[in-house]
């Protein structure tokens, strides 16, 4: 057995000092055809090629082992679930969540978390009829809204109604102020929290990664972020006061209700992490999760059907022959539509939002590919590379719905496909995500057909930022109504 990065430990095979001699991150020159990709992920992959699937990198002082390939990840999120569910550090979000909220809690908080976050989703309809009707009139007033054509597509507040509904037990208005810039904040936050370039290769997200004890003093879009998160966090708080004006004890309304509740019932145990810092913060965390990884994914979806307008048409036949045009998708229509099935599969493969994952640790000295990761270890598990792993699927770089399908047609599930990740720290929302996709999808190809202003052959897939996730590019599209 090796141990990976041991100070004073002999160099490792594979190991690198990456911010002392920085690896050169030039801007990638993306394919027309080719798959979205994120330049660090990029350049990682690179590196595990020279490396092979598992090496260390080091962000400034900080060692980070990365694992890259399905394989890798596979053995390290599935095999080795316990061990590797620790949430790793992320320097420019832990300055202002330090470890509150469900998606950056560790130990005894994370789990008390998760456990009641799920299980409060699920209350309000996660996975059931009662929230799939909500997603069904959501997307139908999309499109009202498209039909308006006014100019304007939102798609995020159509999937943040969602989102709201569960959270504060309400709808905005596509119309109103405050949530059209809750909306924008979510996304400016989104693309701070990728990193924007303006320091030679390196973006002041990349830098603070590196070096956050210097970052915090120098301006740059890094800080950006702070004002954003107190907007949002500014909004929840608004709206666990005024749940707790009106809370009825034996009926909760949404989430913060439910936490209210908790943390009532819990008050005489020290070791409860039901507090007001858990709720504010894990509220973010579902609101910004549930906004923006769902409507990148659509919009992302959107221009590839655009380019591809074959596929987009089959898709339609399929609409036309399961559902026809008088009555709303549901998702019970999905065991009969394999081809939208697997389009919708293949839009989240090949748009590869989160490619890095959101980074993991190792909660205990951990025996892992023949190296021994000391307890607390960060590891980032290259989710993009395992849905463009070659083994597992035949044409990685290219859009190809075959990916999901068996020579029937049948639809096929693929082992790779580790979009919301795996294992025990798996995406809290997938069963919401998954419905939410479906029925938009369908819902807006039943209405109508979405044409480019461009020569399908001219749309460029490059994203508008990557880094930790990839922001889709802003275009323009035609809704032609059916
Ligand atoms: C297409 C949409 C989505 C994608 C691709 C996606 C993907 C992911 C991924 C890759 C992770 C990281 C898992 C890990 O650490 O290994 C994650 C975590 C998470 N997601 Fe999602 N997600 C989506 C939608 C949602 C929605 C709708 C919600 C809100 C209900 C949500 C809430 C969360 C939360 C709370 C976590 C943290 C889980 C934990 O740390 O235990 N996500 N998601």
């Amino acid at each position: 057995m090796q141990c990976l990065h041991h100070r004073g430990s002999p160099p490792l095979p594979g190991a690198l000092a990456a911010a002392l001699t920085p690896p050169p991150l030039q801007e990638a020159p993306v394919a027309e055809t080719s798959s979205p990709h994120s330049e660090e992920t990029c350049c990682l992959e690179k590196l595990g090629e020279k490396y092979g699937p598992v090496f260390t990198v080091y962000l400034g002082p900080r060692p980070v082992v990365v694992l890259c390939g399905h394989k890798a990840v596979k053995q390290a999120l599935v095999d080795h679930a316990e061990k590797f569910s620790g949430r790793g550090r992320m320097p420019t979000l832990d300055r202002i969540f330090h470890g509150y909220g469900v998606i950056l809690a560790n130990g005894q908080r994370w789990k008390q978390l998760r456990q009641f976050s799920i299980t409060t989703l699920r209350n309000f309809g996660m996975g059931k009829r009662s929230l799939e009707e909500r997603i069904t009139e959501e997307a139908q007033c999309l499109v009202e809204e498209i039909r308006k054509t006014n100019g304007f597509c939102p798609i995020s507040h159509t999937v943040a109604n969602v989102i709201c509904a569960i959270t504060f037990g309400e709808r905005f208005d596509y119309q109103d102020e405050k949530f059209a810039n809750l909306i924008n904040t979510i996304h400016r936050l989104f693309l701070h929290g990728v990193g924007m370039r303006c320091l030679g290769p390196y973006s002041c997200r990349e830098l603070y990664e590196m070096f956050p004890s210097i970052m915090q003093f120098l301006p740059g879009p890094h800080n950006d972020v702070l004002q954003d998160v107190k907007v949002l966090h500014d909004f929840i708080i608004e709206r666990v006061q005024m749940n707790q004006k009106t809370l009825d004890l034996g009926c909760p309304r949404d989430y913060i209700d439910s936490f209210l509740i908790k943390m009532e019932e819990e008050k005489q145990n020290p070791l409860s992490e039901f507090n007001i810092k858990n709720l504010t913060l894990s509220a973010v965390h579902l609101f910004f999760g549930g906004t923006e990884m769902v409507s990148s994914t659509l919009r992302y979806g959107f221009l590839l059907l655009m380019k591809y307008p074959a596929i987009q048409e089959k898709v339609q036949k399929e609409i036309d022959c399961v559902i026809g045009q008088n009555r709303s998708p549901a998702t019970e229509d999905r065991g009969q539509m394999p081809y939208t099935h697997a389009v919708i599969h293949e839009i989240q493969r090949f748009s590869n939002i989160i490619p890095l994952g959101i980074p993991h640790a190792v909660i205990q000295d951990t025996q892992y590919w023949g190296y021994t990761l000391p307890k607390g270890t960060d590891v980032f598990c290259l989710l993009g590379s395992a849905l463009r792993d070659p083994q597992y699927f035949s044409n990685p770089e290219h859009f190809d719905p075959g990916n999901f399908l068996d020579e029937n047609g049948n639809f096929k599930k693929n082992e790779a496909f580790f979009a919301f990740s795996s294992g025990k720290r798996v995406c809290l929302g997938e069963g919401l995500a998954r419905m939410e996709l479906f029925l938009v999808f369908t819902t807006i190809l039943q209405h109508f057909t979405l044409k480019s202003p461009i020569d399908p052959q001219e749309i460029n897939l490059t994203p508008k930022a990557s880094g930790f996730w990839n922001i889709p590019p802003g275009y323009k599209l035609c809704a032609c109504p059916r």
